[in-house]
């Protein structure tokens, strides 16, 4: 069966050198902290010390473009991990700021030339959300993004170095 999801780098990646920043949300905390974990775990299952992976927390993701720029002209990252999770209400609210915060997220790594990974769910169902932190009830929890965002963050960091 055909696996989606992030095809790892061929190349082995050692992030021993890097500096990651990580700016995550408030808004629906226990699956953005699983999201974080999952990320955080990965980044150090590729090397990257603890004491240099930087963490900062916004209010919600509509936050989270301007506050990953503002991080990023007071110090410098190899790469920077926006997460949040955003849940469809019952208005379009929703639509706003997911189509705000993907182009404002692009713009900022396009202006700073660093890359910045889109950690960010856009889900229609708080199960959709459980489900991609792999925190789901029942007996399939699902498969942590994160992990696929911290892997992301590695590969592209590395990108100059190829
Ligand atoms: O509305 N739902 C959500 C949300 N709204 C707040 C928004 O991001 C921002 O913080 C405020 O509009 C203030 O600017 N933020 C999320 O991360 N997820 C949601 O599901």
């Amino acid at each position: 069966e055909f696996k989606k999801g992030v095809t790892a780098s061929s190349q082995p990646m050692n992030g021993s050198g890097l500096k990651i920043l990580i700016v995550h949300t408030r808004w629906n905390l226990p699956i953005v902290e699983a999201l974080v974990k999952g990320t955080k775990d990965k980044l150090k299952a590729f090397n990257v010390k603890e004491e240099n992976i930087v963490t900062q927390a916004v209010p919600g993701s509509y936050e989270l473009p301007f506050a990953c720029s503002k991080f990023m002209e007071v110090s410098s990252y190899d790469a920077v991990i926006a997460i949040g999770v955003l849940i469809k209400g019952s208005t379009m609210h929703f639509e706003y700021i997911c189509d705000a915060v993907s182009h404002g997220l692009m713009r900022v790594q396009l202006d700073k030339g660093i890359p910045v990974i889109f950690g960010v769910l856009t889900c229609l169902t708080e199960h959709q959300a459980l489900h991609r932190a792999g925190i789901a009830p029942g007996d399939d929890h699902g498969h942590n993004h994160g992990e696929d965002w911290g892997a992301a963050a590695v590969e592209m960091a590395l990108l100059k170095y190829r």
